[in-house]
């Protein structure tokens, strides 16, 4: 069901969440870990750059998984993972500040915070090496602008994943001063998953971006598609979780950071 400005129900809901969540209160100040230097050092090793997504459950989730997140992200490390992504938005995802705060404190790997941050103060939560900010949200009337909050996140020493789902959407995150950015396959304005739309919007990013495909990667020929379209890493929640089950999220990671070296 989508409501009158064309967004999903769940959409608006996590919005709205957003929307009414703070600040911290201190201005965070952080020592952060390179991305840019995680994924070299996993090309030099032959695994595909991969940011491995500690998400409990989600909207489009078959399920939930209530493993420890501590313990599922050093599986994810163990299986190869160049970065994690934690969802802090605890409401629709399952996930904490205190969670990420465990998590980064466990692993060596750069650690991206995966929220729906609108206003400054919401930086002020927690230290991650990476932050998110997502174009199509930021359109909206009474949220800071794209480009304070980029400058807002890199005076506090976050590395920013600028993420977009169009070609327009990217043009506007590299003029906004973005050198990551992310193409996400999932319309969060509908939650529908198209593999094509990184190969789309992917070809407005100038060679000195960093790209990033996100969302609906589940095997190595998703890998294999993505990387042909120009993805330096890809960002895998679901497909390495398994909300439905319990398998084993240091195999489900280390299917798809093989993935180039598997013949
Ligand atoms: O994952 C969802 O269901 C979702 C719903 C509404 C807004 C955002 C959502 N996900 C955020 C993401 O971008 C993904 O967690 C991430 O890219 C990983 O995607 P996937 O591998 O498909 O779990």
């Amino acid at each position: 069901m989508e409501s009158d400005a064309g967004l999903a129900q769940e959409v608006e809901s996590i919005l709205a969440a957003a929307r009414e969540r703070g600040g911290g209160g201190e201005r965070v100040a952080v020592d952060a870990r390179s991305l840019t230097d995680a994924f070299a050092a996993a090309e030099a090793d032959g695994r595909v750059p991969i940011i491995a997504e500690v998400k409990p459950t989600s909207p489009t989730a078959d399920g939930e998984r209530t493993d420890d997140p501590v313990e599922l992200a050093e599986q994810m490390v163990a299986g190869g993972a160049a970065a994690l992504s934690v969802l802090t938005e605890p409401d629709h995802f399952g996930g904490s500040a205190k969670t990420l705060e465990r998590v980064r404190e466990a692993v060596d790997v750069p650690v991206l915070r995966k929220d729906f941050v609108l206003y400054e103060e919401q930086l002020d939560v927690v230290e991650a090496d990476v932050l998110l900010l997502i174009v199509r949200f930021l359109d909206e009337d009474g949220t800071d602008d794209l480009e304070d909050l980029l400058s807002a996140a890199r005076e506090r020493g976050f590395q920013v994943l600028v993420e977009a789902h169009t070609a327009e959407e990217v043009e506007r995150a590299v003029d906004a001063g973005a050198d990551v950015v992310g193409v996400n396959n999932r319309d969060l304005a509908k939650l529908e998953v198209d593999l094509e739309t990184f190969p789309r919007a992917a070809t407005a990013a100038p060679d000195s971006v960093t790209l990033i495909a996100e969302s609906g990667i589940g095997t190595p020929e998703d890998v294999a598609q993505m990387r042909a379209a120009g993805a330096d890493a890809l960002l895998v929640g679901s497909a390495i979780m398994d909300h439905g089950g319990d398998s084993d999220v240091a195999e489900n990671t280390r299917r798809l950071t093989d993935a180039e070296t598997q013949t």
